[in-house]
């Protein structure tokens, strides 16, 4: 039994995903013509209480697109330190746009710094810093373990943002797993963002694309943005499909994936060896370290041993930071494969020894 809790990226589509795609209306989606893709950019909005949203084949993509269409060359864009933009998007917003990355530190909620974002804010005033032209806040937060941030909490940075007319934009890849997680509409925890990026991709399980939803007139800029990164699609409408379903069928079943990933966190809090925190574990990803029989964490190439060794058990896992093991749960990952994982972990700790 293969259990594969490295990311819910892998999630397959579902037969009714194909059957959808099959039966696709399509058009050409440059020239706004493909039908499906309308319906599901109108979908999105509605959902997310946004004006306007634009179909996209990556969060990546969708990330950077936002940068570029909010900022201008040499305006700052203001990044959590553990931030997926950050870490894993290959430096696009500084590349693409030449907008340099102000760095913040993020609490262990996910939450970024209010303070240092206060301090962050640097205004045309002073000629030494780049102004900021742009806050992003990721939800859920990826590497702090899929934690989940409050309406309350990103209305407390979108005040302080506009305070000083900066627009924010969230990193939702996760969005959906947020409102599941708060059991509160997606609309809400959009509310106080200007531009929101999620993903069909992941534990709604389409097999590509993402949405970038804000007002009409962001959205008709971003998709200029979009068409000059390579990003204007012909017959989407087959991609369209399937995430269509993703957002009718799969949003309120990720509290399964909650649950079972939480079945999991508890378990690894009773093997010695591993130091992890259930209760932080309020969505589909646990991330935990291990440590050696005299309570030493291990390194990264340690780690790896015991992620190689899980891999032989049948349990792929992934690192998520140095000596960090981020197990996710995803459509796929059933009850049966919790219990399998639990068994693989402790004989690859056995065996990694
Ligand atoms: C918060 C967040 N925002 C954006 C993205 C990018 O989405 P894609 O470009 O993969 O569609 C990801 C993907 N995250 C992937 C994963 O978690 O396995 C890897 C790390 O890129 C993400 O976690």
């Amino acid at each position: 039994m293969l259990v594969d809790l490295r990311s819910d990226t892998v999630t397959q589509p579902t037969q009714e995903m194909r059957e959808a795609m099959y039966r696709a209306e399509v058009g050409d989606d440059v020239y706004d013509e493909d039908p499906t893709i309308h319906r599901l950019q109108e979908l999105a909005a509605e959902m997310t209480g946004k004006e306007a949203a634009l179909f996209v084949p990556t969060g990546t993509m969708g990330n950077a697109i936002a940068v570029l269409t909010h900022t201008g060359r040499g305006q700052a864009v203001m990044v959590g330190d553990e931030s997926h933009i950050y870490h894993y998007e290959a430096g696009g917003a500084s590349t693409l746009g030449g907008s340099p990355m102000y760095v913040v530190p993020t609490h262990t909620s996910g939450m970024l710094d209010l303070e240092r974002v206060r301090d962050g804010i640097a205004g045309l005033a002073d000629p030494h810093v780049a102004p900021t032209g742009l806050i992003c806040v990721e939800n859920t937060h990826n590497r702090c373990g899929g934690t989940v941030l409050t309406v309350e909490q990103l209305a407390s940075l979108a005040d302080l943002a506009h305070a000083h007319n900066i627009p924010v934009h969230m990193d939702g890849a996760r969005l959906f797993n947020a409102a599941v997680a708060l059991d509160q509409p997606v609309h809400e925890l959009a509310r106080p963002v200007d531009s929101l990026m999620f993903c069909l991709s992941k534990g709604l399980s389409a097999p590509v694309g993402s949405l970038l939803v804000g007002s009409k007139d962001f959205i008709r800029r971003a998709l200029r943005t979009r068409k000059l990164l390579g990003g204007g699609m012909r017959q989407a409408g087959f991609l369209a499909a399937a995430g269509i379903v993703a957002l009718e069928q799969m949003v309120e079943r990720l509290a399964d994936d909650h649950t079972r990933c939480k079945r999991l966190a508890l378990a690894l809090a009773d093997i010695p060896e591993v130091e992890v925190f259930p209760e932080k574990t309020v969505t589909n990803m646990v991330i935990f370290r291990l440590r050696d029989q005299q309570g030493a964490a291990l390194d990264a190439t340690e780690t790896q041993r015991f992620i190689q060794a899980a891999r032989e058990q049948g349990v792929l896992m992934g690192q998520s930071g140095v000596g960090r093991v981020r197990a996710v749960t995803h459509y796929g990952i059933e009850d049966e494969h919790i219990e399998a994982a639990i068994q693989g972990i402790r004989q690859a700790l056995r065996d990694s020894k």
